[in-house]
């Protein structure tokens, strides 16, 4: 007897088993304000071959004897300052953006979060998700530009896990969304909304994204581009000429070089120049955490108020307001097409 093959009649509901789930993730933050839990969350992120890319032998000596035991405190304090009911700024928004997400997509597909360095672990997301019956991963990493040291690292984690697995879940995962006009769309809208409702009109607007070393962009990463191209369509379509918009780089870390123009140099410069009223966004990053939150709505003003700036304001980032989850929501459909 020949077997043959026969196609479904057309009407046929789609054969599929498993139910969906989607992971949400971002960077990661320690679990208190505390040098203790700021040092266990440093030490696990600091030592990622992709974050730093020192030789070990280098490195370890630095790490665990020098910044280990001096940058938790530091840290802590800072995280003090913006530290809410609901802990961690980055891990409280990550976790409303996943809930919002679960609201809109109904019960068909299973929504939930993770950081990548400290808790709650891709790894244990990954196997809820799974024991609730998720055949079917969307992997979100929440970094709208894509880079080694973050977008690369979420996959790194998530193939580790499955590597240990007998059945796998199939993955997909959600490409970075620099350019995509979904994501400039949301951006122009939230920050033309957040410039208007200011009580006055800025001479400038930062856009300042986290900073990587410079050599990182020599060796192939997209990153730089990617958030020079994200600046250059957000500029356009925000369509203010009276304002001056520029790129700038923050957060510098250790004594390489890094991406420049440095946020703070350009606040500095700006000030001196006369500029008396500016605003900063970061669209680099999918939710207020400690760079947005201290680095810039802290210590931004403080550095710009000081060098004679007279107004300034720090904008909110999408976070799980209604424009950044309808550009959410959009996003991670788009990538279970053909899987409900
Ligand atoms: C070598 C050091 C670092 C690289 C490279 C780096 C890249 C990088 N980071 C983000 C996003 C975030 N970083 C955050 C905090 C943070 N980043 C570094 C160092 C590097 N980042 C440190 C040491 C810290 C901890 C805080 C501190 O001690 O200063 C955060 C916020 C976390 C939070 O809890 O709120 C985010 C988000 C990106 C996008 C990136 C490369 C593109
Ligand atoms: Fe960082
Ligand atoms: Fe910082």
């Amino acid at each position: 007897m020949t077997w043959q093959a026969q196609a479904l009649p057309a009407d046929h509901p789609p054969v599929k088993s498993g139910k969906i789930g989607v992971l949400l993730v971002n960077l990661g933050t320690p679990t208190a304000p505390t040098p203790k839990a700021v040092k266990a969350y440093l030490a696990e992120f600091l030592a990622d071959r992709r974050v730093v890319e020192i030789p070990r032998l280098l490195w370890w000596p630095i790490l665990h004897g020098i910044i280990l035991n001096v940058r938790p405190k530091k840290s802590a304090h800072a995280y003090s300052q913006v530290w809410t009911p609901d802990g961690s700024p980055l891990s409280a928004i990550t976790m409303r953006q996943a809930q919002g997400l679960a609201d809109r997509f109904g019960e068909s597909v299973m929504v939930d979060w993770a950081m990548r360095y400290g808790q709650p672990s891709i790894p244990a997301q990954l196997q809820r998700l799974m024991d609730a019956g998720c055949e079917r991963i969307v992997l979100a990493p929440l970094y709208p530009q894509y880079c080694g040291a973050t977008t690369a690292t979420v996959f790194d984690k998530a193939a580790d896990a499955l590597r240990a697995m007998r059945w796998q879940p199939a993955l997909r995962v959600l490409p970075a969304y620099h350019d995509d006009p979904l994501h400039i769309g949301a951006l122009a809208q939230d920050i033309g909304r957040q410039l208007d409702a200011l009580d006055f009109v800025p001479e400038v607007l930062l856009l300042s994204f986290h900073g990587m070393p410079e050599r990182t962009l020599h060796k192939g990463d997209p990153y730089h581009c990617q958030c020079l191209k994200t600046a250059r369509l957000l500029t356009a379509a925000l369509n203010c000429p009276d304002i001056r918009i520029r790129p700038t780089f923050q957060s510098r870390f250790g004594s390489a070089k890094w991406l420049e123009p440095a946020t703070d140099a350009v606040l500095a410069e700006e000030a001196a120049k006369g500029t008396k009223r500016l605003a900063i966004a970061a669209p680099g990053f999918s939710a207020d955490c400690l760079e947005t939150l201290e680095e810039l709505a802290i210590r931004g003003r403080e550095q710009f108020i000081e060098e004679g700036g007279e107004q300034f304001a720090a904008l909110s980032c999408l976070n799980d307001g209604p424009i950044g989850m309808d550009m959410l929501e959009a996003l991670v459909q788009r990538e279970m097409a053909g899987w409900i």
